[in-house]
């Protein structure tokens, strides 16, 4: 395991914290503000547009700024792996027009609650009002950060996620960018992105509010044409905004910095210049006897009638029949190019995101980690990638929060997993013991660590609904595994219990209280911790879905209720022990449910796990068919 400081507790922080926890790792979250996810809580209106449910190639096309580097962490944890994953720890998503994809409740704090779930189930540590003042970095290397407090926090790495600059008041204020500067890192100048436009001409304040659907609009400098899209737009009090303009930030946002660009607004892009002046000569000839201010109703909405009426240069009063045709032409050249001069772009205040930061170039795109200082990786804003609206800087946010996450170096070598989850007697010791001894890998029973916890409790006398006495006797057990030739040994406080754990009243202690958070919380840094070093094969109810998410062989074991309790009925036959079917098949049911209802890690098969039916197979052929799916997994 190694520690990992993590700085910044926004959308790539908290994923990066996630993620890195998931692998075992020791991580400790620093924000500076109150609470985790501020910016995630206002972006999309407070409704959180999370992703894009769109192909690879649309999703490396939505990158702006550094499209190439993005390669390697989109096709690592793509937007299908972000779905998959806030699907995985509760969230509820659903895909709107233009393949966004949002939380189902429309709530952006519903995003945050889920990660927050996650990071406390994972033993986060998480410092809120902690302010970081610098990363520590010896020979070369990352070694930890320095709190503003004084505190020295070392750590094997650390990964800085502490966001761009727009939205100060939610704490990007480019903390991280000092610090990356500080090792030697280039900086690519910031500039607000996704963000409106402030035009030299002031009647658009005029119009202000106003909306104009399906115009087009040219962007272009010295007749160079920097973007010419359909769509939305927006008038403002000091310029103009909308989905067409956000984009045309983020495209043209760099010669918008060096000014002389122009804006050029189709008002009737479905009809050509013959078509216009067409349409032109018949409005003209309807209302000949009216004045020019007042014929206009047809045309466009009535806001901006006075603004055209203006810009025309004919006089409004002046009767229709009046009109000259070099007027007419001139008015219908303007419809096709309404213009409009670019003075700035709008603030960092207002921007949806930064363009700029911690140049590409320094930092490797497949582990996000500085090519400047070992072990200091950057995840989401504060690197110089953005994208345009629809969800895809958040994924750039989530992939490379992964890809650093992912990729921290081990202080031990990984081992490889297998997870085999299943209800109640499905065969899962059976076989998981047998798999493990063909392949010389570890096997591990969770179920008897739960097992450990109840004879724990029941030697205390401790009443499972008392929480604060369940939590004090949590406190005081430690729970180890050990092997005797080769068999797990279950110690309790250091005395082996083993022999006592397949009562039937520890098995159904254990299952009701396998359902407590306090339990689950105790036991599964545990069971990480077992399966970092070593190759194990591991057996449970959520180990695919919770403890080894990451596990190269899923398996998800089961058999029908009567097979399993026949099975059961057998084994204690056989061990001369009383057995009664009956109430045998009752208990596995009873089990079945509750370990499958309860609120946390319930009992289900992981979305990658592999079904395996036994009703109608031998030992020996199921465990034939796992060894399979660890060949195939492995490529031999
Ligand atoms: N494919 C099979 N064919 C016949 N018997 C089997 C098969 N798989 C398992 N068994 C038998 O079923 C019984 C229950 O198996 P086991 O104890 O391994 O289940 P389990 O899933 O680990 O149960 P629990 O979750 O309650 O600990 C054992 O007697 C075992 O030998
Ligand atoms: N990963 C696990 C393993 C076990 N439990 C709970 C649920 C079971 O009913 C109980 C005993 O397990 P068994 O020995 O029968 O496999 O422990 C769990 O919640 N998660």
């Amino acid at each position: 395991m190694s520690r990992i400081v993590i700085v910044g507790g926004g959308a790539a922080g908290m994923y990066a914290a996630l993620i890195g926890a998931e692998k075992g790792h020791q991580i400790d979250l620093y924000e500076k503000n109150e609470k985790l996810g501020k910016k995630l809580y206002i972006t999309g209106k407070g409704r959180c547009n999370l992703t894009n449910a769109c192909d690879r190639e649309t999703l490396l096309g939505s990158v702006i700024s550094n499209p190439r580097f993005m390669y390697s962490s989109f096709y690592g944890h793509g937007n299908q792996d972000t779905m998959a994953l806030f699907e995985r720890i509760g969230l509820s998503i659903k895909t709107e027009r233009g393949n966004r994809v949002f939380p189902a409740s429309d709530k952006s704090s519903d995003v945050i609650k889920a990660l927050e779930r996650e990071l406390k189930k994972n033993q986060v540590r998480i410092h809120l009002n902690t302010e970081i003042r610098e990363i520590v970095v010896k020979e070369g290397r990352c070694v930890g950060i320095r709190t503003a407090g004084g505190e020295n926090v070392p750590a094997d790495a650390c990964i800085l996620a502490t966001g761009g600059l727009s939205y100060r008041t939610t704490g990007s204020t480019g903390d991280g960018y000092r610090f990356a500067k500080a090792q030697g890192h280039s900086i690519v100048e910031c500039i607000p992105s996704l963000v409106s436009l402030e035009t030299e001409e002031d009647w658009p304040a005029k119009v202000q509010g106003l909306s104009l659907k399906n115009v087009e609009l040219l962007v272009q400098k010295k007749n160079r044409i920097l973007y010419r899209e359909t769509g939305e737009m927006l008038f403002t009090d000091r310029g103009v905004s909308g989905p067409l303009i956000l984009t045309a930030s983020s495209v043209a946002g760099r010669d918008i910095m060096q000014k002389e660009v122009e804006l050029l607004i189709d008002l009737k892009p479905a009809l050509t210049h013959k078509q216009l002046d067409k349409r032109l000569i018949r409005e003209f000839e309807e209302q000949k006897n009216r004045q020019f201010k007042n014929c206009l109703g047809n045309l466009f909405p009535n806001k901006l009638i006075p603004v055209m009426v203006e810009q025309s240069g004919i006089a409004p009063e002046k009767q229709v029949n009046l009109i000259t045709k070099e007027e007419r032409k001139r008015f219908a050249e303007q419809i096709k190019a309404l213009c409009l001069h670019v003075k700035q772009l709008g603030g960092f205040k207002e921007a949806v995101i930064t363009k700029g930061g911690v140049s590409t170039r320094e930092v490797d795109p497949k582990t996000m980690e500085s090519k400047l200082v070992e072990g200091l990786y950057f995840a989401g804003e504060i690197l110089d990638v953005d994208a345009v609206t629809g969800g895809f800087n958040l994924q750039i946010a989530w992939s490379t929060a992964y890809a650093a996450a992912s990729h921290m170096k081990q202080e031990e070598k990984m081992g490889y997993q297998i997870a085999i989850d299943g209800p109640a007697g499905a065969g899962k010791s059976t076989i998981a013991k047998l798999v493990a001894e063909k392949l010389d890998f570890v096997y591990v029973d969770t179920g008897a660590l739960y097992r450990g916890l109840a004879v724990h409790f029941l030697k205390e006398g401790i009443d499972e609904t008392d929480e604060t006495a369940l939590t004090k006797a949590c406190e005081k057990a430690r729970i180890d595994l050990a092997y005797e030739n080769g068999i797990q040994q279950v110690l309790l406080n250091g005395e082996n219990i083993t022999s006592l754990l397949r009562e039937e009243r520890v098995g159904n202690l254990a299952s009701r209280v396998s359902a407590l958070q306090v339990v689950r919380e105790k036991l599964l840094q545990t069971q990480r911790e077992i399966a970092q070093k070593k190759n194990v094969v591991m057996d449970g109810r959520d180990i695919g879905t919770c403890v080894l998410p990451e596990a190269g062989v899923k398996i998800f074991l089961t058999a029908s209720v009567e097979t399993r309790a026949k099975r059961r009925y057998e084994q204690l036959t056989r061990e001369g022990k009383q057995a009664d079917l009956k109430k045998i098949e009752a208990d596995i049911q009873e089990r079945d449910h509750r370990d499958s209802h309860r609120e946390i890690a319930p009992l289900k098969q992981a979305k990658d796990a592999v079904l395996l039916d036994s009703s109608d197979l031998t030992i020996p052929q199921v465990v034939e068919r796992i060894i399979r799916e660890k060949e195939n997994a492995s490529g031999n």
